[in-house]
């Protein structure tokens, strides 16, 4: 089914996650409409991947409620995948997995992922780059109407970044899907979002990236200039939580 512009393909009320008896998330409310690319930022530990998880039901809700489209369809690239380098498969049989793909479905998928060529190519061979278009490829299979995507540029070079970026913006003209992703290349990334939820356990601020680029809850995290990357691991935090929330705010903690 297609959503109608407007439409929420996805919305948390008051959501809350709490792993190993401690609050990771509180009282995240968002809708994400079809067509949307909303980018997730925050420090390392702040609930970014939790959040993802939680959306996709690979955690369970300790509070409020998230209703999805009826049937939604969801990609998902994870922050981590790691594949045995003694196993030999092929890209295309990876694919398949776990669920037999038809050489017409997994040819489309790795040429919207910007890898034709690579069906026979060994999944241990492939640079990190590769590695990622394939992961995205995999997140494609099935035209989901949601794509989420957990740091999918980790460990890419800025042109490499920008690349793959630019792919997921023709996806998402492609197959006309949302897209939540979490991402630290901010600069890169707020150019190519609708929005942007600012999350340290809660939402501290969301709008355009222009909006929050200029939030002081943003400049409190991030610093004043966009100097991305680097701000993020100075994390200075100056705003004040409820008392529930346990984040613990140490920079670089993951
Ligand atoms: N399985 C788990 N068991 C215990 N604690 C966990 C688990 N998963 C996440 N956490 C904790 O939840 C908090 C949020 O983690 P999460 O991975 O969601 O943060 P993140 O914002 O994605 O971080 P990063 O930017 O480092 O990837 C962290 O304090 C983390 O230690």
């Amino acid at each position: 089914m297609t959503a109608d512009a407007g439409t929420p393909v996805i919305e948390t009320q008051g959501l809350g996650v709490r792993v190993g008896g401690r609050t990771v998330l509180q009282d995240v409310s968002m809708a994400v409409a079809a067509n949307e690319i909303v980018t997730i930022v925050g420090p390392n530990g702040s609930g970014k991947s939790t959040f993802l998880r939680a959306l996709i039901g690979a955690v369970p809700l300790s509070a409020g409620r998230m209703q999805r489209l009826p049937g939604l369809r969801i990609g998902y690239v994870p922050q981590k995948l790691s594949i045995d380098a003694a196993l030999p498969i092929t890209v295309r049989r990876f694919l398949s997995l776990p669920r037999r793909v038809t050489d017409s479905v997994a040819g489309e998928a790795l040429a919207r992922a910007g890898v034709p060529e690579l069906g026979k190519a060994q999944m241990a061979d492939l640079s990190g780059g590769q590695f990622q278009r394939v992961l995205l490829a995999r997140a494609i299979l099935e035209r989901p109407q949601l794509l989420l995507l957990d740091e999918a540029t980790q460990g890419l070079d800025q042109p490499g970044a920008a690349a793959f970026y630019q792919r997921i913006e023709e996806v998402r003209r492609e197959l006309g899907c949302a897209i939540i992703m979490v991402s630290h290349d901010l600069h890169v990334v707020m150019a190519a979002s609708d929005r942007v939820l600012c999350i340290n356990g809660h939402i501290c601020c969301e709008g355009t990236p222009e909006v929050v680029a200029d939030a002081p809850e943003y400049r409190a995290l991030f610093g004043t200039g966009t100097k991305g990357t680097l701000a993020l691991y100075r994390h200075q935090h100056s705003h004040s939580h409820d008392a529930d929330c346990a984040h613990d705010h140490q920079p670089g903690v993951s």
